[in-house]
């Protein structure tokens, strides 16, 4: 008897086929309220479920007791509890690596449009207020040649090292609890304290799993030792952030301004203060969202599942550090 299966998250029709060949598949585009009993029902038998950003923890596994595989199509893994998966020796599974440049793209545009105000600006042209040259009100701030602070310099804030080093000449200082060694060599970036980067950094860029040790590692104190013209980027989680140190240190001019792809509640509700801040940018969580980076993130986490499920060890098995 094959495999049974669930997808819950929308993937291209290759990737539910490669599962099919060996899997019984239950297939949901979305959860939402319409969809979640189903859903639950069907964990009932499951052996294997596919998707991401679903809390996988003690009340939903509770409700299925055939469970072999979780595999995540994302990298961070914070929406698992890895204690609870181990107990039931339920393997899980995520997608590095592939996404690395995306995210770094991501990283590097909203550093652009952070700086240079582009979304304040494309508002201001398409509104008719451009009616005559460009008054210095309306400046940005460069990026190129300038101090990139980046906390959790591992694949992607190497992507972004690279670029912003390479391509923009800035200069890169980062702070992670190793060091980088391959990073410091190809991109000059130097390790230093968290308080260093801080004080130095003219961009700083948080991009760590989130964790119980990086939950709101970016606070009061932290955001009060950057530079008051400083730009603050996040596309980690929005949990590495405490989000009110955050508003109150935009508000109070503490620093100058963030571009922000990652928040504490998503979707982020619309009295959130961020979102009427000129000086703030921000995106929907699409550090990885293109469409060839998600294909290739989903046809591997399928092959994850898959192998798992057939009694391989799966080739990005998430061991708990
Ligand atoms: N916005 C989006 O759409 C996306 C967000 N992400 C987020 O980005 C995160 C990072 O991804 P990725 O680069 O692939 O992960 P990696 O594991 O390759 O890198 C994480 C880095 O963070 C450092 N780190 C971990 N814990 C700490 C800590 N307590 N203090 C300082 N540094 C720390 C690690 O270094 P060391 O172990 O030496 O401390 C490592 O360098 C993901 O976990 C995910 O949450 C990823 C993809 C897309
Ligand atoms: O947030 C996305 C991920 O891959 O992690």
């Amino acid at each position: 008897m094959k495999p049974k299966v669930i997808i819950y998250k929308k993937v291209d029709r290759k990737v539910i086929d490669f599962v099919q060949e060996t899997c019984d598949v239950t297939y949901f585009e979305n959860l939402d309220s319409d969809t979640y009993p189903e859903f639950l029902h069907s964990l009932k038998d499951a052996h294997g479920i596919l998707g991401s950003l679903l809390k996988v923890d003690k009340t939903l596994l509770d409700q299925a007791p055939q469970l072999k595989v979780v595999s995540n199509i994302s990298v961070g893994y914070d929406n698992l509890n890895l204690p609870e998966l181990s107990e039931r020796r339920i393997l899980a599974t995520n997608t590095p690596e592939l996404l690395n440049e995306t995210v770094a793209d991501t990283v590097m545009g909203l550093m652009l449009s952070t700086a240079r105000r582009i979304p304040e600006l494309d508002h201001w042209v398409k509104t008719g207020q451009w009616k005559s040259n460009l008054e210095s009100q309306w400046f940005g701030v460069d990026v190129h040649h300038k101090v990139l602070g980046i906390i959790g310099l591992g694949g992607i804030g190497a992507a972004v090292a690279q670029r912003a080093n390479l391509g923009f000449g800035m200069d890169i200082l980062y702070h992670n609890r190793s060091r980088n060694e391959d990073a410091e060599q190809k991109y000059g970036a130097t390790y230093c304290s968290m308080d260093e980067l801080l004080e130095k950094s003219d961009f700083v860029c948080l991009m760590t799993p989130h964790t119980p040790e990086t939950e709101k590692m970016m606070g009061k104190r932290e955001f009060e030792m950057m530079k008051n013209s400083a730009i603050f980027i996040n596309c980690s989680r929005g949990k590495t952030v405490d989000e009110e140190a955050l508003i109150h240190a935009l508000q109070a001019g503490e620093i100058a301004g963030a571009g922000l792809d990652v928040f504490t509640m998503e979707p982020i509700e619309m009295d959130n203060p961020l979102l009427y801040m000129k000086n703030v940018v921000t995106t929907p969580h699409i550090g990885s969202a293109t469409h060839e980076t998600r294909f290739k993130m989903a046809m591997l986490a399928a092959e994850n599942l898959v192998s798992g499920l057939m009694g391989e060890i799966p080739p990005n098995l998430i061991k708990a550090r």
